[in-house]
């Protein structure tokens, strides 16, 4: 690990960090919040899916993490006036942290986010945007960049490799050295200046992604340009997270759908149902995410799916937090009187 110095010490730095769903964000911001880099560092978070999951698996303390609690990061004008109030009620706490993350959903083009930062006086005087750090995931990246069923609207797994100026190419162990040359050669054609780095679990030089001022703001205003990224018309998106938007952009046939059960499951039927399901509609279902409450056991369980490779483990003790189910499963078609009956079939009739 190489210590990063910000450039500019009265302004704050800000890493907007980005990769599609299941790219490994999450697992790479818990390592940078894990590893001592002597840097204070405030988190902002933003998800795809009416529930939330992932901040139960930021393993951070909780005054670091900032929730963006309405509106989706995704869109031009929520997500501009949303990270300005967040951005402001941090740099009036700045004594605090000399580094803000933001991670975006894994749906979300990160140029609007990026932009966000040059409209507000304040904002722009007390922030310093660092740079746009793009995680690809080598195994299922590719069915993402090739995705025709866009609708003719922008692709925004796309847009978030055309928008970095760091791209880490995650989960390395998952792809052959000759996948992953065609898969940075395929990256190169559409990101000519971007740095690209590689990495296991989020593990990578933070000297390499933290402090490295990849950002002016005629920078942005091209990439704006060159996106057609005005917010001024015709973007956006209407996937389910349970409000519209007429700014549509984003590929709308992409939902989500949240369970919460207040209902032990059963492990064995748990798991192979995930397996078939997972299994039969891995290509439509992107993302899968859960805390889970095991019948006969006192740990919570996390559940995480990419595809359909599942990783469903034991984590901390309950203790004395409130027992319960929540997931989340975001893809393409998904059916949710399905999904519910599965889910429902696996609980357990004892705690
Ligand atoms: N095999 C392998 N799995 C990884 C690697 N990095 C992350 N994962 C796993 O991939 C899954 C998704 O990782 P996350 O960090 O939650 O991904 P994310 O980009 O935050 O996901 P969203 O928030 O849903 O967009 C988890 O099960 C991780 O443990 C890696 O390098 N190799």
């Amino acid at each position: 690990m190489q210590v990063y110095e910000p450039q500019d010490t009265n302004k704050i730095p800000v890493t907007i960090l980005t990769g599609f769903l299941g790219a490994g964000k999450t697992t790479l911001l818990n390592y940078i919040l894990t590893e001592r880099h002597g840097h204070r560092i405030a988190v902002i978070e933003n998800e795809f899916g009416e529930i939330d999951v992932d901040s139960d698996l930021v393993l951070a303390s909780e005054e670091e993490i900032f929730q963006m609690k309405n509106g989706c990061i995704c869109c031009f004008v929520d997500v501009r006036n949303d990270l300005v109030e967040v951005m402001k009620k941090l740099i009036a706490q700045r004594d605090r942290f000399d580094h803000v993350i933001v991670e975006t959903s894994g749906l979300a083009d990160p140029t609007p986010v990026a932009t966000s930062f040059f409209i507000d006086p304040d904002v722009m005087n007390a922030t310093e945007l660092d740079a746009i750090v793009t995680l690809v995931d080598a195994k299922h990246i590719g069915q993402h960049l090739h995705d025709t069923v866009l609708d003719g609207k922008p692709n925004q797994a796309v847009d978030q490799i055309v928008a970095a100026d760091r791209i880490v190419i995650n989960k390395t162990d998952l792809a052959s050295e000759a996948a992953l040359a065609d898969l940075e050669h395929e990256i190169r054609g559409l990101n000519q200046t971007a740095g690209i780095l590689r990495s296991q679990y989020g593990v990578v030089d933070l000297g390499s992604i933290l402090g490295i001022s990849g950002f002016t703001p005629s920078y942005v205003a091209e990439r704006a340009k060159l996106l057609d990224l005005d917010g001024e018309h015709g973007h956006g998106h209407g996937h389910g997270h349970g409000h519209q938007h007429n700014h549509a952009s984003h590929d709308a046939t992409v939902t989500s759908e949240s369970f919460t059960f207040d209902q032990p499951f059963n492990l064995p039927r748990l798991r192979s149902f995930l397996e078939q399901h997972l299994g039969e509609q891995g290509e439509t279902a992107f993302r899968t995410k859960g805390i889970l409450w095991i019948a006969g056991d006192d740990r919570f369980h996390v559940l995480q799916a990419v595809h359909e490779l599942i990783d469903l483990r034991p984590d901390h003790a309950w203790g004395d937090e409130k027992r319960e189910n929540r997931l989340v499963f975001i893809g393409r078609g998904l059916d949710r009187g399905e999904l519910e009956a599965g889910l429902g079939a696996c609980l357990s009739e004892v705690m």
